[in-house]
């Protein structure tokens, strides 16, 4: 099947992990095009998916149905009024997956009436167990909504949501969330090696440890709550930990951290978007 190239705009973590996991699905390489400004990430790239690499942007975007913007919010606004003029003689679909930046702005500095689609996906897109949440703007087609999606969804789970604000709390759960995981393993294993074992058990327990947590509670009808019951025996190891975790109010610190997580979101859309 011969398919309208994918371009991504900003060749960096993000954009590889989408990559990495199309490539993983099947998608054809030649089919994916990148725009990275520098030459050793372009080498990189090439290496490491077989895919076309392209210094200047105007040049990657030629012929692209699919064009996804991932760069940072940051210097998205200057990258995007580089690319009105093709974009508007080709109009294809455009994705962005920048943290923050609403459609309107975006919209603006393309010129106008754009077929747009917001996503907010995160990094386990690379081994294909990424989550992303979607947000079409007004004027895009069935097709189109269709063709956002199923890039997406080659990469992991997809939800699409009703209401652009809600990409901010989506940024903060899943679309950061996957750090909130390691920075817990990092200290599970710290805490280990401490405990007294050796550096790779420690490492190799932890993850197993986090892998088989998600795949049961993603396999299971019971809630988090309920698994976390079956683990904890009265007055035995877990009830002790637990008690610690509680007393430090991790349920606290998590919802500060969220909170904080979509405020900085709200705060790159008022920053970058705008008259950026
Ligand atoms: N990382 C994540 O987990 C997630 C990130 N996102 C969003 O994805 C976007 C990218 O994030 P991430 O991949 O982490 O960031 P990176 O910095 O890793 O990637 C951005 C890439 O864009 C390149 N770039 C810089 N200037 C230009 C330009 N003018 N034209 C084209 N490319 C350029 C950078 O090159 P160079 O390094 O040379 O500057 C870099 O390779 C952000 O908007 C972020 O909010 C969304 C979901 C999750
Ligand atoms: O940290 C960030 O801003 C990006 C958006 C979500 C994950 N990484």
């Amino acid at each position: 099947m011969t398919r309208s190239p994918i371009t991504f705009i900003g060749g960096g973590n993000m954009a590889r992990s989408l990559i990495g996991g199309l490539l993983a699905d099947g998608f054809p390489a030649a089919a994916l095009r990148v725009a990275e400004p520098l030459a050793q990430s372009r080498e990189t790239l090439r290496a490491q998916f077989g895919v076309q690499t392209f210094e200047h942007n105007q040049e990657a975007i030629a012929e692209a149905g699919v064009v996804v913007f991932a760069v940072k919010p940051q210097i998205l606004a200057e990258v995007a009024r580089e690319l009105a003029e093709p974009i508007q003689h080709a109009r294809p679909l455009v994705v962005s997956i920048a943290a923050g930046v609403r459609l309107g702005d975006l919209d603006r500095w393309l010129g106008g009436h754009v077929a747009l689609v917001r996503a907010m996906p995160n990094t386990p897109a690379l081994v294909k167990s990424g989550a992303t949440a979607l947000f079409a703007a007004a004027g895009v087609s069935a097709e189109q909504r269709q063709r956002a999606e199923s890039i997406l969804r080659a990469v992991g789970l997809t939800v699409w949501v009703d209401e652009e604000a809600q990409l901010d709390a989506v940024t903060a759960l899943s679309g950061s969330g996957p750090a909130y995981f390691f920075l817990l393993m990092e200290a599970m294993e710290a805490a280990a090696r401490e405990l007294g074992l050796p550096a790779a058990t420690a490492r190799l327990l932890t993850l197993q440890t986090a892998f088989g947590a998600a795949k049961i509670a993603l396999e299971s009808n019971e809630s988090p709550a309920d698994l976390r019951a079956h683990v904890t025996s009265p007055k035995g190891t877990t009830e002790a930990a637990i008690k610690e975790f509680q007393q430090a109010d991790t349920a606290g610190i998590v919802t500060r951290a969220l909170g904080a997580a979509a405020r900085r979101s709200r705060e790159l859309g008022d920053l970058f978007g705008g008259d950026a």
